[in-house]
């Protein structure tokens, strides 16, 4: 056979592929019928073991072996998601447990968040309640957690991910601990600034005091200045106020900029951090699972074992409702060695139906699945 000759005839083949997958899809639309009369759930792992353990015995050698199992495992997991949806068409979508609001409510609230006045997560919460907002600070991420799920707060205020250094990863393992929900978001770009007394000029300084970190990442503009010692120390926050307090005109900070309004020191400089868009992203989260109308991105967490495929299939449940994953991260699960925890962002809203299907999928074949908050 010449290519043409070939393509012909596959041509014919996947005509009747097609026809049979109809067909085969028509049978599972009436195997639904059963399932929203009984009650039963769509997946069964069981069965859909013992089909592809038969279609792979039925294929010869160990390629096309492999991949009938595949392409049964596709097929059955195109099946589901057409079973969920005539599930959801009669009623029987899922209730995700969420209670939609107009708005959050932002006046008469107490907001907490991890760290000292003057640091990062002061400012994002002051980004996102405004400056007159009623904010306290604990020592710990999971302080911050526990102050909201026993309703001390009304909200906290966390990093959880930083566009240069990537996953703050504490921060998901807290997510799994609490029962507390993402309610929203808010980008605070990292703008170190170098801070002096108030009478202090640039040319009088001699030392710099900062959390290694900042110094890390302000390294070009320090580096430059002759005889400037740097030295590490907490955070910034306890730099900004040892230059306070030492009353050193030669002495500077590297901080941010709310820190320097709070302990009463100048800008000698703004923005010295190498990376000019460095931004870190923090999450609002409160004790009640609620989502604002009109959120946009869905966070959620499911635990698969360490199998070779399960993530495939899981993620075909957004490939086949058309729903766009914007992020994934893995952490282990505590004492189940090579189990993995994924944490995923999607693009939707609770209330599409495209979102509801693939949620049903995934609650039904991973394991613990919990939506982390729509916002
Ligand atoms: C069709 C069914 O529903 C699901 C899909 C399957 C399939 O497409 O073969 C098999 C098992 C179930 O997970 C069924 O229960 O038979």
């Amino acid at each position: 056979m010449d290519l043409q000759e070939c393509r012909k005839e596959l041509d014919g083949i996947d005509r009747q592929l097609t026809e049979l997958f109809e067909r085969r899809m028509e049978i599972c639309g009436q195997v639904a019928q059963t399932k929203i009369a009984s009650g039963k759930a769509v997946y069964d792992g069981e069965r859909e073991k013992q089909k592809l353990d038969a279609v792979e015995a039925m294929a010869h050698g160990e390629f096309n072996q492999t991949g009938v199992r595949e392409l049964f495992s596709q097929i059955m997991t195109i099946s589901r998601r057409y079973q969920y949806r005539l599930l959801a068409e009669h009623g029987r979508g899922v209730d995700l447990g969420f209670e939609k609001i107009p708005t959050l409510k932002m006046k008469d609230v107490r907001v907490v968040y991890q760290g000292v006045e003057g640091a990062y997560s002061h400012g994002a919460a002051l980004q996102f309640f405004g400056e007159d907002a009623n904010v306290y600070h604990v020592e710990r991420f999971q302080d911050a957690m526990k102050e909201v799920s026993e309703g001390r707060a009304d909200y906290a205020v966390l990093p959880i991910e930083n566009s240069s250094a990537g996953a703050v990863v504490d921060m998901y393992d807290l997510l799994t601990g609490f029962n507390n929900y993402i309610v929203a978001e808010t980008f605070l770009p990292v703008n170190h600034a170098l801070l002096g007394l108030p009478d202090a000029e640039l040319s009088d300084i001699r030392t710099v005091y900062s959390h290694p970190q900042a110094l890390m990442q302000s390294s070009r503009f320090l580096n430059a200045q002759e005889g400037w010692r740097q030295v590490s120390c907490l955070n910034t926050a306890v730099a900004a106020c040892k230059v306070i307090e030492d009353r050193d005109k030669s002495q500077a900070a590297v901080a941010s900029e709310i820190a320097g309004k709070l302990y009463g020191l100048k800008v000698l400089k703004s923005s010295i951090q190498n990376n000019q868009g460095n931004t870190t992203r923090f999450v609002i989260l409160a004790n009640r699972p609620i989502y604002r109308e009109g959120a946009s991105r869905i966070s959620l967490c499911f635990e698969l074992p360490h199998q070779s495929g399960t993530l495939y299939n899981m993620l075909g449940n957004f490939i086949f409702n058309h729903v766009n994953m914007v992020m994934i991260e893995s952490r282990p699960i505590p004492g189940r060695n090579w189990e993995y925890r994924f944490f995923v962002d999607i693009e939707g809203n609770l209330e599409d139906s495209a979102i509801a299907n693939a949620l049903k999928g995934i609650s039904a074949e991973a394991l613990n699945m919990r939506i982390l908050g729509n916002y």
